[in-house]
């Protein structure tokens, strides 16, 4: 198995920042990777998405299957050239979105089956068809194995049944892969919140082998708290030498404290989706531009980012757009959310270069976390 060169340039404590090298593109780490579940970073053309400082961006097996369908995006080119992103694109395997989608579905020995959220229609998903669909039909970079995530609070003896079935699957998904040398391949760490549960999936991980290894089991009603208590211990169990993504993390002060326990890759659709309800995340913390106090504020949400949505508009004209619903605002919201993530990600890089990390820690929970204005 052939993996894609990952070289950390510096350390800060547990945080690292480096470079992971794709044949489509290197990937500076710690990453954010927005979410292009249909084959779109929602609301977002992808000039927006680079010009966000975006390097990579997430699509999921599980919506891209039932709709236009892998063979179809395979028909028309693959995903990159499908939706036009020439840069690197990690999938979700779809187990997950399965358990949080389909009102119908069965998980066996062999396979997730489930029915279509859009039209009932069947599906059954395997190790081997999510390798299928995600290296051979959509063309992913960085694929992820099949996995079975619980939710929480789990009981114990039912997350450890889930993570040895995960492992199982990874052992599966790893053999249908087989040898790539232009695209990677991600176990996933199962667990929950138990510590002698996070080593056995890791322990079961590594005798299998992965390009990089995904924390999963987390960001699924926890809390904030929990997640970093679980991190504090599993993030470390995982080779120091390969990626750690966090799946599906986070709200910025998530992205801090993941970062400071060792995660390399993030990916939420929180950026977007709360950008298109009003939302607007900023170093001071996050703001609802619909609130009347900016009805006539001039300002823009920040003067300092390259970004135009960021740059260019004063609240007011925001605040008029999302009171008239006018989709340009879910447009411009929703670009400055992902750079304003961006920006999270490139000022932690530069702090764990300069040896300062800690000190952007404490400066972020005073600024960012102070009381809600
Ligand atoms: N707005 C908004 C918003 C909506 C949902 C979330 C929670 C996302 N959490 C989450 N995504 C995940 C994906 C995952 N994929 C896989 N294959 N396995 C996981 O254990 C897993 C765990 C996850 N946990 C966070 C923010």
């Amino acid at each position: 198995m052939s993996a894609f060169p990952f070289e950390i340039s510096a350390s800060d404590g547990q945080a690292r920042t480096g470079v992971l090298k794709t044949p489509r593109g290197d990937i500076p780490t710690p990453i954010f990777m927005p979410v292009g579940t249909a084959a779109t970073v929602k609301a977002l053309t992808l000039d927006m998405v680079r010009q966000s400082h975006a390097k990579i961006i997430l699509g999921n097996t599980y919506h891209l299957m039932l709709r236009p369908s892998a063979e179809r995006v395979k028909r028309l080119g693959g995903l990159h050239k499908f939706m036009g992103w020439d840069g690197p694109i990690l999938t979700d395997s779809g187990g997950f979105q399965v358990m949080s989608l389909s009102q119908i579905s069965k998980v066996t020995e062999e396979a997730v089956t489930f029915q279509s959220h859009i039209d009932g229609s069947k599906h059954v998903l395997s190790p081997e068809r999510s390798m299928e669909i995600q290296a051979d039909l959509l063309g992913s970079d960085i694929v992820m194995q099949l996995d079975e995530c619980v939710s929480w609070p789990a009981d114990e003896a039912r997350a450890q049944k889930a993570l040895q079935l995960s492992a199982r699957w990874g052992l599966r998904s790893k053999q249908a892969f087989g040898q790539r040398d232009t695209q990677a391949l991600f176990g996933i760490q199962q667990g929950s919140t138990f510590e002698r549960l996070r080593r056995e999936s890791t322990d079961r991980l590594l005798e299998i082998g992965f390009d990089g290894y995904a924390i999963g089991g987390l960001a699924v009603g926890e809390g904030h708290e929990a997640m970093c208590d679980t991190l504090e211990y599993c993030a470390p169990l995982l080779p120091w030498d390969r990626p750690r993504y966090l799946m599906g993390v986070g709200k910025p002060i998530d992205l801090v404290e993941g970062v400071a326990r060792g995660v390399d890759m993030f990916d939420c659709v929180l950026p977007t989706r709360s950008g298109r309800h009003g939302q607007v995340w900023t170093w001071e913390g996050p703001i609802n531009i619909k609130n009347a106090r900016f009805a006539e504020d001039d300002t823009p949400l920040d003067a300092t980012s390259d970004c135009p949505a960021s740059r260019d508009y004063s609240k007011a004209y925001l605040h008029h757009l999302f009171k008239a619903e006018e989709i340009l605002g879910q447009v411009l919201l929703s670009w400055h959310n992902i750079a304003f993530f961006q920006a999270l990600m490139i000022r932690m890089r530069a702090a764990i270069a300069a040896g300062e990390f800690q000190a952007f820690r404490k400066w972020f929970h005073e600024t960012h976390l102070k009381a809600p204005h």
